[in-house]
């Protein structure tokens, strides 16, 4: 049998049976057909045994892996903004996210901890990991998906500070290039108050785990 072209779908793997016992074309993911492709790129036989499910199976890894871009924030946050008289620095800290870098597509994961200032108004506790998955759930670099963190956070709740503190190992230079197995980076965004208040600065580095740059 002649190998399968990267965008069939003759996958016996997908075949479904429909209600009346008919045979349904077999649903391949979209992109299933380019993980083929890759494959074959490596001197793999696509067809072999282990291997027969893997790009259907790798494609909607890769869609998980990237949802964040399908997301949109005002549904995900769906007016759980909160009026509140609590002036006092808001930390929820130690929220673990996976991205994949931009420039490898390999993965970098670690934790985020977000604080902030309320004026009015708290957003519900669950939407800060949410929105911190919307943009890691992308291609990244760490400063970027940082920033974009604080500035979501600061537009929904408009807060008189934002905080974002995310400490991150990235598998491309754990397994590939440099190979250094125990470097970690830290990136902050500080806006608002926490831009003008050292002693607010203070504050949150006494709340923040001891572990902070040691993910
Ligand atoms: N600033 C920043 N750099 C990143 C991030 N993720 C990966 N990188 C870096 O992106 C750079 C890409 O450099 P290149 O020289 O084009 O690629 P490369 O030859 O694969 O680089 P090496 O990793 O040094 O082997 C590397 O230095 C990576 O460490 C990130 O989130 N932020
Ligand atoms: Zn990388």
């Amino acid at each position: 049998m002649d190998d399968l072209h990267p965008f069939s779908t003759e996958s016996k793997e997908f075949e479904t049976a429909g209600p009346e016992g008919e045979v349904d074309a077999p649903q391949e993911h979209r992109l299933a057909g380019l993980y083929r492709e890759l494959m074959r790129g490596i001197g793999e036989d696509v067809r072999r045994e282990g291997l027969v499910g893997t790009p259907n199976r790798a494609a909607k890894a890769f869609e998980f892996l990237t949802r964040g871009y399908r997301e949109d924030i005002e549904s995900l946050v769906n007016g759980a903004v909160f009026q509140s008289t609590s002036q006092d620095m808001v930390l929820v800290r130690n929220i673990e996210f996976y991205s994949l870098c931009e420039h490898h597509i390999l993965p970098f994961f670690g934790k985020v901890h977000v604080a902030y200032l309320p004026a009015g108004k708290v957003i519900g506790l669950s939407k800060i990991p949410r929105i911190v998955d919307v943009f890691a759930r992308r291609l990244q670099i760490q400063e970027n998906l940082t920033e974009q963190i604080a500035q979501c956070i600061e537009q929904v709740t408009l807060a008189r500070g934002v905080a974002v503190i995310v400490e991150a190992r990235h598998m491309c230079m754990l397994m590939r290039g440099v190979e250094k197995q125990a470097a970690s980076m830290l990136t902050s965004s500080l806006r608002g108050k926490f831009q003008q208040d050292e002693s607010l600065r203070n504050q949150l580095l006494r709340f923040l785990p001891a572990s902070a740059g040691e993910s």
